[in-house]
Order: structure tokens, then C-alpha cells, then sequence
């Protein structure tokens, strides 16, 4: 096929996913999908944004279109998109424009229909026309590659009469569903450096919430490098979102007093509970709804219906665990999908691994625990670990683990 005959599409018309149900908040998540759809695509100067309510149209204004595409593949939301062409609001310049999408795309004989909508029911052919007059055209066009079947077509040829003119299209192309984040406001995320919580980050992201994600490290026992990938891992989540805030707090001091005061069958479960009143004082601070992480029933001790209790006991505030249900095997399945897993699987020591006791209690008693707690100075050990926590807001694509380039080579 020669470049100058290809198909010119003009624009993107985007379907809403289930944001067509949710009623009064319709324009709410519109107006958001709107803003991150033009969040996504700010780098495309020229494309502009029309996010109206039963589609959002993306006008291409010559952007490359495989790009603008593969940008909204990841935004929540969106159910499905065709690229469409827009010609003249003339039969001639519909059939013409029809003729070039069946010789760009149909190379064998198939069967095909013609879908139109007119919006415009002051053009003077009508959606039935329209069907008949078309299909007809291209039958005689092409009539070794094409038959029609109208209950069952290969190729679709959808055809909206518009306003603003006659919109040609007939890929669909499957969005990634969800809702638009920000809809369901804002979370905060427990990212670890492994593989469960960037997937609970994506799933919580996809159901609408705005993450900012809670970073524990404890340096000098974890390195620079354990720090990088969490933020590398949220450079890679970012792309949901544009940008996220990542918050490092500092927890060498909690658990170095932690070791020394409370028994070794009860470290792993006052560590989490510190970890949780952090997480849950963050959330409160910065107008937060709820704490994830990536918890996954019965994986670890930590991780049974008994720990989570005793864990738990810290904060009313909702903990949710997107994973909670998931099998190892598919956490690692969309850990892959997502492109998180080979990040996740470097070997920088996490704060956790470090001070992990050889076996945790699985078990842990909820007094007992409480009892072991007030050897402790709690609010002094939340308060400085508070004070030095570092936010940065972290963006799509950028690097950080090949800031230290060397170490990374020799870990490969
Ligand atoms: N250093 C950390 N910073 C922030 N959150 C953490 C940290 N370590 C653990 N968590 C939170 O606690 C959850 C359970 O952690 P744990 O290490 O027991 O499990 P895991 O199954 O290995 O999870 P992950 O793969 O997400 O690390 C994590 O999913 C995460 O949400």
C-alpha cells in the first residue's frame, strides 16, 4: 500500500466505560476523564481534548495516532476507542473515505456492515439510507472481497453524522476499563519493594483512587539502591496517573528499638503496627479515605486472618488489599502485564527482610502484643519518624536506578 493512500484518521473517539452508570456523579467523572486524558497526552501540543457526555473525542490536529493510542491504553476509564477519520458532510466524501479503510484493512474476502448514527437530523440522508446507499457502494467496489452479514460482520464500518461533520470509523480498540483516578479520592499506598503492593497500587488506581504512595527504609541496613526502586517502581505507576507523590519515612530507629525490647516471636507483628500507625497518621495528615497495601491472605505469617487482627488493632481507618484474594501465580501474572515484576524481582534488601525474625508468630495474642508495646515510647518513635520523612512527586517514565548505574550492571 502506498504511504500517501493510507487512511489519514483525524481523530480518536473514546467510549466511557462504566462512568455511563453512575448517575448524578456522570459529570464529575467526565470532567476528571477529561483532565487525564489531556494529562496524558500533554506532550501532543497540537491534539485537543473534547470530553463531552456520551463520548470524548480526541482531535489529532496531524499527531501520530499509534502514539496518541498507546498513551490512552493506560488511562482508567475508558472502555474502548476507534480511531475516525472526518470528512466532508457529502456522500461522495464518506464513500470515498470508506474505500481507502477497506483497501487499507481487507486483503481477503469477508463480510462486512455499515453502522450509522446521525446526530445531525438535519442531514438529509438518514441512518437507513445511509446503511443502504454505503454498503451498497462498496459491494459494487469490491465485489470479489466483500458480502454482507448483518448480524455478524468481520468489519464494521461505523459512520456518524455529526455537526461538525461525518466521522468514519472501524477498529475498536479495548481501553482499560475502570475509572477515571482521582474519582474515588485519595489513598495512601504502602509500597514495598516487592511484588504484591505495585499491583494492589494498580488495582486501587483502577477503581479510581489517587495513590501517594508510603515508603519505609532504614538506612544503613537497607541501601541507597532498595530506596531507588520503590521509586522506580512508582515511576512506573505513575503512567496511570501522570505523576505520584512518594513519601519516605524513615524506620532504622523503630526497628533497631523494636529488636531490643519487644521478643523475637512478636517483632514482625509491633513492626507492622508501627508501620500502620505511620501509614494511618500520613493518611489523616494529608486527607486521605484509606490505607492500602498488598497483602495476600495466608501468603506470610503477617498475612493470616489473626496477624491482621492484632495489626489492625492501631487504626479504625480503612486498610484495603486489593490483592487479598490472589493467588501468588496471578499477582505475578499482572505483575507482568504491568511491567512491574523485573523491578520487583532485584535483590535489594528491604527494611522488612532485614530485621525479619527466623519465625514470626502467626498467631500473635492481641494483649500480649499491647503488653510488649508499652515498653515502648511510641509516640516519641512516630513523631521523629514524622519529622524525617521526605515527599517527592515522581513522573511517568522518569530514572532513578540508573543513577547508580554501575551497581545495577553488576546485580544483572
Ligand atoms: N518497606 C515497606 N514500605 C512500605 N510498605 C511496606 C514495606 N514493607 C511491607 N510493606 C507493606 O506491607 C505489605 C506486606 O508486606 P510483606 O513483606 O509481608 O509481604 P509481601 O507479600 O512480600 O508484599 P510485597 O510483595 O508487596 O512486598 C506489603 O504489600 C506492603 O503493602
Amino acid at each position: 500500500m502506498e504511504g500517501d493512500e493510507l487512511v489519514e484518521y483525524t481523530e480518536i473517539m473514546v467510549r466511557y466505560g462504566e462512568l455511563s452508570t453512575k448517575g448524578h456523579n456522570k459529570k464529575n467523572f467526565i470532567d476528571r476523564l477529561g483532565a487525564n486524558v489531556r494529562k496524558a497526552l500533554h506532550r501532543f501540543e497540537q491534539v485537543k481534548v473534547h470530553a463531552q457526555r456520551d463520548r470524548l473525542h480526541v482531535e489529532l490536529n496531524g499527531a501520530n495516532y499509534d502514539q496518541v493510542m498507546n498513551r490512552l491504553k493506560d488511562v482508567f476509564g475508558i472502555q474502548n476507542f476507534s480511531p475516525s477519520i472526518r470528512v466532508d458532510k457529502t456522500f461522495a466524501a464518506t464513500a470515498a473515505a470508506a474505500v481507502k479503510m477497506v483497501q487499507e484493512q481487507v486483503d481477503h474476502p469477508i463480510t462486512f456492515k455499515i453502522n450509522t448514527r446521525r446526530s445531525d437530523h438535519k442531514f438529509p440522508i438518514d441512518t437507513f439510507e445511509m446503511n443502504d446507499r454505503l454498503g451498497g457502494y462498496l459491494l459494487q467496489k469490491f465485489p470479489d472481497l466483500l458480502k454482507v452479514d448483518v448480524h455478524h460482520p468481520d468489519l464494521t464500518i461505523r459512520v456518524e453524522i455529526r455537526l461538525n461533520g461525518i466521522f468514519l470509523s472501524s477498529e475498536t480498540i479495548q481501553g482499560a476499563g475502570g475509572l477515571p483516578v482521582g474519582t474515588a479520592g485519595k489513598g495512601m499506598m504502602m509500597l514495598s519493594g516487592g511484588i504484591d503492593s505495585p499491583v494492589a497500587a494498580y488495582l486501587g488506581m483502577k477503581r479510581g483512587v489517587s495513590m501517594e504512595m508510603v515508603h519505609f527504609f532504614s538506612p544503613p541496613y537497607t541501601s541507597p539502591q532498595a530506596l531507588a526502586k520503590a521509586k522506580q517502581l512508582t515511576a512506573k505507576l505513575a503512567r496511570y496517573s501522570g505523576s505520584i507523590r512518594f513519601i519516605q519515612v524513615p524506620f532504622a530507629e523503630i526497628q533497631e528499638t523494636v529488636k531490643e525490647k519487644v521478643p523475637e516471636g512478636y517483632l514482625m507483628t509491633v513492626q507492622r503496627r508501627m508501620m500502620l500507625r505511620l501509614a494511618a497518621a500520613l493518611t489523616m495528615k494529608r486527607h486521605g479515605l484509606a490505607i492500602f497495601n498488598g497483602e495476600s491472605l495466608g501468603q506470610v505469617a503477617s498475612q493470616t486472618m489473626e496477624s491482621m487482627l492484632v495489626i489492625n488493632d492501631v487504626t479504625n481507618l480503612p486498610v484495603l488489599r486489593p490483592v487479598l484474594s490472589f493467588d501468588k501465580t496471578e499477582i505475578i501474572a499482572l505483575a507482568k502485564q504491568i511491567d512491574t515484576y523485573d523491578l520487583s524481582i532485584l535483590p535489594y534488601e528491604d527494611c522488612c527482610t532485614v530485621f525479619t525474625p527466623p519465625s514470626p508468630k502467626t498467631k500473635p495474642n492481641l494483649e500480649r502484643t499491647r503488653k510488649y508495646e508499652q515498653r515502648l515510647d511510641i509516640d516519641g518513635l512516630i513523631k521523629r519518624a514524622l519529622d524525617g520523612i521526605k515527599i517527592t512527586e515522581i513522573h511517568n517514565g522518569e530514572d532513578f536506578l540508573n543513577q547508580n548505574e554501575d551497581v545495577f550492571a553488576e546485580l544483572l
